[in-house]
């Protein structure tokens, strides 16, 4: 299903798991902050409406999505029961677009793989600045939302597992 097709900031609270005593790691990327600002507000939000302690929100900023990677690695070693990256890669001119998200796609995934913290990849990627607004609070919701929902659920399968 398309993202134009579902609200990124929906959820039924009934269906999440309590939050109350998890504490979150957030690693920001500043490129693009126009962006990655209201992601961080989504996610924030999401996560204190759902139980979360504001003191149980670490936030990191990154220069940029490629250094998500470094970031969430670090976050990991901290005390955290999940992370969450954020970043808005934009097309460009050239193809340095395609090697950064598939850099950090591929990185975020290692970090899933090679470690028990969950890492949710809260990156945009873009062929325009309109479709990440759209994704970041506008017509199709905002991603950090939904990506903190999938933070506390992985969590919970993290403590039962
Ligand atoms: N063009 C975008 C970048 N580029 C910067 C890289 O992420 C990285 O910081 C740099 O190559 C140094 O290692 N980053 C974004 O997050 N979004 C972009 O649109
Ligand atoms: C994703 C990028 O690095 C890109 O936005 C940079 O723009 P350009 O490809 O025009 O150098």
């Amino acid at each position: 299903m398309a993202t134009e097709n579902k609200n990124l900031s929906e959820y039924d609270k009934t269906l999440i798991p309590d939050a109350s005593k998890f504490r979150f790691g957030i690693v920001v990327s500043e490129w693009n902050d126009t962006i990655t600002e209201p992601l961080f507000q989504g996610a924030f939000d999401a996560l204190v409406d759902n139980g979360v302690l504001e003191s149980n929100i670490i936030r990191w900023n990154v220069p940029g999505s490629f250094e998500l990677i470094y970031g969430a690695k670090k976050m990991q070693e901290q005390m955290v029961n999940a992370v969450i990256v954020i970043g808005s890669v934009i097309q460009g001119e050239t193809k340095h677009f395609d090697f950064v998200c598939e850099g950090v796609t591929q990185g975020i995934k290692d970090l899933n793989v090679m470690r028990e913290t969950p890492v949710i990849f809260c990156v945009l990627t873009d062929n325009t600045l309109q479709q990440a607004i759209d994704r970041s609070g506008g017509k199709h919701g905002n991603k950090g939302t939904e990506a903190a929902i999938a933070a506390i659920k992985m969590a919970e399968l993290r403590k039962n597992s």
